[in-house]
């Protein structure tokens, strides 16, 4: 469960978020769409911990993100998965090793990372160019590898943002499909922050729309609205 309280974010004068007020319950699928500058990248770096609120909270289950303290932050990272456009893969590091790395450096036993890697591996089609690098792979098959590397450690929530910015339509479907296919599956709440019209018209999930750091829609089987 993601919960967010009053949320604030302000860049000098600037609400980048303002006064968000949001619930998003376990194994949901969530579409968040706005205009560009709209707060949705913002939103995420509030619930992951890569920006603290200036005002307000957020509540990832029993955990308050802002008021962590530093022993629990590899709690909070374990929960959520994220994944974004640019994909962000370690480019001299093969496609397993990207991700065992995010096990290891949560100290995860050596015998649990030998044998999740290769099963997220599995399940995102990519065991076959596990020793692949980056560079070798399409962006699609480089999204699949940030999708494994999100997932290895089994979070509650995964939060894409952009996934399919960089990606062509039929990709961008396998993509989405993916991760229908894991909030099915493993019901993993599943978040995922786009521009992509004909996916979000198409997927009828729940849709938040952000504007100028406000919701200003929420509707669940949503369809795209321009600004
Ligand atoms: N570190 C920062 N310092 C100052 N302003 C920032 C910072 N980060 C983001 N902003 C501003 O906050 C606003 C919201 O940005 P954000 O990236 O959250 O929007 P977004 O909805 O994700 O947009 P996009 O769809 O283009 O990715 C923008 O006006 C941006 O310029």
């Amino acid at each position: 469960m993601i919960r967010t309280e009053k949320l604030y974010k302000l860049y000098g004068n600037n609400a980048v978020l303002n006064n968000i007020n949001l619930q998003i319950g376990k194994s949901e699928f969530v579409f968040l769409i706005g205009p560009n500058g709209a707060g949705k990248s913002t939103l995420f770096k509030t619930i992951y911990r890569a920006e603290l609120p200036t005002r307000g909270d957020v509540l990832v289950d029993d955990l308050s993100v802002p008021n962590l303290r530093r022993w629990q932050i590899p709690v909070l990272r374990q929960r959520i998965g994220v994944i974004f456009q640019d994909y962000k893969l370690l480019k001299y590091k093969t496609v397993y090793e990207n991700v065992a790395y995010v096990m290891e450096v949560l100290d995860k036993p050596l015998e649990k990372i030998k044998k999740q890697v290769p099963q997220v591996l599995d399940l995102v089609g990519l065991l076959r160019k596990k020793d692949c690098k980056p560079a070798e792979l399409s962006g699609g098959e480089q999204q699949k590898v940030s999708i494994a590397r999100a997932l290895v450690n089994n979070p509650r929530i995964l939060l894409a943002d952009e996934p399919t910015g960089n990606l062509d339509p039929d990709t961008s479907w396998e993509i989405m499909r993916l991760l229908d296919l894991i909030n099915e599956q493993r019901k993993t709440t599943v978040v995922v922050a786009t521009h992509d019209r004909n996916v979000v018209d198409t997927m009828r999930k729940r849709v938040i729309k952000m504007s100028s750091g406000r919701i200003v829609e929420d509707n669940m089987l949503g369809k795209y609205t321009d600004a």
